[in-house]
């Protein structure tokens, strides 16, 4: 599903109206929509409408007149003047026959039954103080059940953050499409249960607005997803390889190799230095182990160009040797992804990383940072106080890099350098465990081994992963990821309509 920025949101607005929809009947639609789900859960109480002044309190006007006229009791209070309503709004605020009453926390009261949100939406352009602030924190402060139309007033709706306070809603009605700052924190714990309601905007609209951040569902990815095929071999399906770290701290790439073969890759191979390979061998049975010291010897390692995938970094140390590697993997045929100590490698030489990954010719490579990693490998993108939030910072460490960036979290965002984004909302809190990145990063190197572009692969990962916590359920650790893969790949290719034929009856 496509995730549209404030600003695109507008632009939708206008080309419907362009295509003949009026202004006038979107916000009554909007309205509708808003009281239908009050209604759904007033038991009989009575709805506060807090409206501002724009088209956002235009919505709550026209929600509070149809609830009035199906006989519920209703309250209207506006905060700020009502001769600053304007079109729409203005018009709207006519139609409704109740008191129109001017805002103050006292007015809301404690049991002000259900509270409609309806201060500010999508046009929320500065942090929010004095009496529409208190108006926040009188609504959160009342216990009642909060209805937010479009936003919860406060949020921003393309980035996902808290403008100086803002309105925890139980619920929250937005129309035609989610915007991404109800799936990125912390605008998305703000929102409560989410309805999307069609309002006329014409879909066709999305073909010229061409959005380019979307939910990370199945739909995104699902049609370059690798479904193994009866006819297929394990060498089809590429041979993803894992670099070990040293003696004690081989278990990252071992979970690791162990995701990128549980996603699907024919082959996974550690390349381990010869001082851990005993262990690595007693360690593993499906994945195979082969010595592999340094850069010169990885080089030399990945010349056999079945080697397709690799991942670098779990467990391998911070220092030149390992920047070594990474420039050695960057220059072979290999799709990459770098992880962890990879990354924070070149904290202090970032730029000597993104010319090796420029000098690739689009062979896919992937970097996989948590927040602090982003934060040292991107100095410059965090000091730049024109790129807000996740979103941006992600889109903008795709460009400068030029690889497609990873942005993990509870709300992990992927971005490629055409500036396409996929923000994940399916991460269990139990998925924060030690090694669960060390897991992603080999089944993404799981899925590049099968030949699944860049963003597409890093998309499904993230998605699988955040499945298989939680089918696995809590008290998951690393570990139990690879192993829970299966059911959620029989769902998948299940609802892909792709189900393993499995073998023949013969009666
Ligand atoms: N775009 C569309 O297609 C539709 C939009 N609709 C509604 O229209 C809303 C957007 O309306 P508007 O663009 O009028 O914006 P809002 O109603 O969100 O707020 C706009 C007003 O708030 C002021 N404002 C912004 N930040 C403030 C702050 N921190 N403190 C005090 N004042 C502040 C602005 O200066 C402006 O006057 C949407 O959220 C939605 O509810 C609906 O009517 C349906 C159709
Ligand atoms: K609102």
């Amino acid at each position: 599903m496509e995730l549209l920025t404030t600003v695109e949101m507008g632009e939708a607005d206008r080309l419907a109206g362009a295509r003949g929809a009026a202004g006038a009947d979107l916000m009554e639609s909007a309205g509708l929509a808003v009281a239908d789900r009050v209604v759904a859960m007033l038991q009989g109480r009575p709805v506060t409408v807090v409206a501002g002044t724009g088209n956002n309190g235009g919505d709550g006007f026209v929600a509070a007149r149809l609830l009035q006229s199906r006989g519920h009791a209703v309250r209207l209070l506006l905060v700020g003047d009502r001769g600053k309503l304007k079109g729409d709004a203005a018009a709207a605020a006519g139609r409704w026959q109740g008191p129109v009453e001017a805002a103050t926390p006292e007015r809301l009261g404690n049991t002000p039954g259900v509270i409609v949100d309806a201060l500010f939406g999508a046009g929320l352009d500065r942090p929010v103080e004095g009496l529409p602030r208190a108006m926040i924190e009188a609504m959160n402060a009342s216990g009642a059940p909060v209805v937010a139309v479009d936003l919860p007033s406060g949020i921003n709706g393309t980035t996902g953050t808290v403008m100086g306070a803002a309105v925890e809603a139980v619920h929250t009605v937005t129309f035609f499409r989610l915007k991404p700052g109800h799936v990125l924190l912390p605008g998305r714990l703000h929102c409560g249960d989410l309805t999307v309601a069609d309002i006329g905007i014409p879909a066709d609209v999305l073909a010229e607005i061409k959005p380019r951040a979307f939910l990370n569902r199945p739909a995104l990815w699902s049609g370059v997803f690798p479904v193994p095929k009866p006819e297929g071999h394990k060498y089809g399906r590429g041979h993803a390889v894992v670099v070990s770290g040293g003696l004690s701290f081989g278990g990252a790439a071992r979970l690791a190799a162990r995701g990128a073969l549980r996603a699907g890759a024919g082959l996974a191979t550690l390349a381990t230095p010869r001082e851990a390979l005993a262990v690595q061998a007693a360690a593993n049975l499906a994945i195979m182990v082969r010595p592999v010291d340094g850069a010169e010897e990885l080089r030399g390692f990945l010349s056999d160009t079945r080697h397709n995938a690799m991942v670098l970094g779990p467990g391998g140390g911070v220092g030149a040797p390992m920047r070594a590697q990474v420039l050695a993997a960057l220059a072979s045929e290999a799709a990459v992804v770098l992880d962890a100590d990879a990354l924070t490698s070149f904290a202090d030489s970032a730029d000597d990383l993104f010319s090796a990954i420029g000098k690739r010719a689009g062979r896919a490579v992937i970097l996989t940072p948590h927040s602090g990693e982003f934060d040292r490998l991107f100095k410059e993108i965090k000091k730049n106080l024109k790129v807000i939030g996740k979103l941006d910072q992600a889109r903008a460490a795709a460009r400068l890099s030029g690889a497609v960036v990873l942005f993990k979290g509870a709300d992990t965002v992927v971005a490629a350098p055409d500036g396409r984004t996929s923000i994940a909302d399916n991460a269990p809190p139990y998925l924060a465990t030690a090694g669960a990145g060390d897991v992603l990063a080999g089944m993404i190197a799981g899925l590049l081994a099968q030949h699944m572009p860049a963003f597409e692969a890093a998309s499904a990962a993230v998605w699988l992963h955040g499945e298989a916590a939680a089918a696995f359920g809590p008290g998951l650790i690393s570990e139990d990821l690879p192993d829970a893969l299966p059911a959620v790949y029989r769902r998948l290719f299940a609802a892909l309509g792709a189900a393993s034929p499995g073998p023949r009856k013969t009666l």
